[in-house]
């Protein structure tokens, strides 16, 4: 048996664990929490295998809380990641926010709730339809879903995932309310032991660097230990170090393993001058494909 820590049941996170595990997979036990610490600490203290950590979206880019929890809180080594579509739809109780003739009564909505990625997914929509509405954040999607349910008659609704509205009896208002079609969400497995559930052709390498203070051209430096290897990255990110105004480290994901001989010898490289080094993981990667869903 596998055990999984992840956000709320209903919430994106759940659905793209099941899509990762598969969704009939009995082998796997989730517990579920109501704030992505709880799925952190879950792993790190021990009391699950993996925990599931939504880290970087289309629309509202990396998710710098998660980000940080990741590099300064844990010790916990990736394992796999996979993208999985983020679409969000406006959920409610159907019987207080839909007019006679079942139009959506905007006007009736005083306050919206949801999870901030998925609120910022649909920040014109809130804009154009609801600029009357409070806006409300909390620990998931399916979480709002819920606290919608539990206080019927005060206008609220909820942004998330269609199986939390069927979930808590309330109904799917508006379907596809987040401002761009093409709208996913980058997700990581994390924990100590390495995943085997299914198998990938495509890997990557996740490090940090922190570089050596007042070293000029110390990041182009670094590049270049990839690019005349000419290893490809997918991504670099910047996030302060939070020891001194101005510190940063850098976080590059690169589309090798680590098993790969040119990529020790570009890290090595990278120490030679005096920058540190972490990896956070080396792991399969894999795509969304609507038949495997
Ligand atoms: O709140 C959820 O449903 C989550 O799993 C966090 C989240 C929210 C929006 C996009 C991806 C993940």
């Amino acid at each position: 048996m596998i055990s999984v820590a992840c956000l709320t049941k209903g919430s994106t996170s759940d659905e793209a664990a099941k899509y990762l595990f598969g969704a009939h997979n009995d082998d796997i036990n989730y517990t579920y929490h109501r704030m992505i610490a709880d799925v952190f600490l879950s792993t790190a203290e021990g009391r699950t295998d993996y925990a599931i950590i939504p880290i970087e979206n289309t629309i509202d880019g990396s998710v710098s809380l998660h980000t940080d929890w990741l590099v300064d809180e844990v010790n916990l080594p990736i394992q796999a990641e996979w993208v999985y579509p983020s679409i969000q739809n406006l959920i409610g109780s159907s019987t207080e926010l839909l007019d006679d003739a079942g139009g959506l009564a905007y006007g009736r909505i005083t306050k919206v709730m949801s999870h901030p990625v998925a609120m910022a997914q649909c920040t014109q929509y809130l804009k154009r339809h609801l600029p009357h509405a409070e806006l409300e954040h909390v620990g998931s999607t399916s979480e709002a879903v819920r606290i919608v349910r539990d206080n019927p008659g005060l206008g609220w609704a909820a942004i998330g995932q269609v199986t939390a509205a069927a979930d808590n009896g309330l109904s799917v208002l508006e379907t596809a309310v987040t401002d761009h079609d093409n709208n996913f969400t980058r997700f990581l497995l994390v924990g100590d032991k390495p995943f085997t559930v299914r198998e990938s052709a495509a890997h990557k390498t996740s490090i940090l660097i922190t570089m050596p203070e007042d070293y000029p051209g110390a990041l182009h430096q670094v590049l270049s230990a990839f690019s005349w290897r000419r290893i490809n990255l997918s991504r670099i990110e910047s996030r302060p170090t939070k020891k001194k105004l101005g510190n940063y480290y850098f976080l590059i994901d690169i589309e090798m393993s680590l098993d790969t001989v040119l990529l020790p010898s570009a890290i090595a490289e990278i120490e030679a001058i005096g920058c540190q080094v972490r990896v956070l993981g080396s792991y399969p990667s894999f795509k969304y494909e609507t038949a495997g869903a």
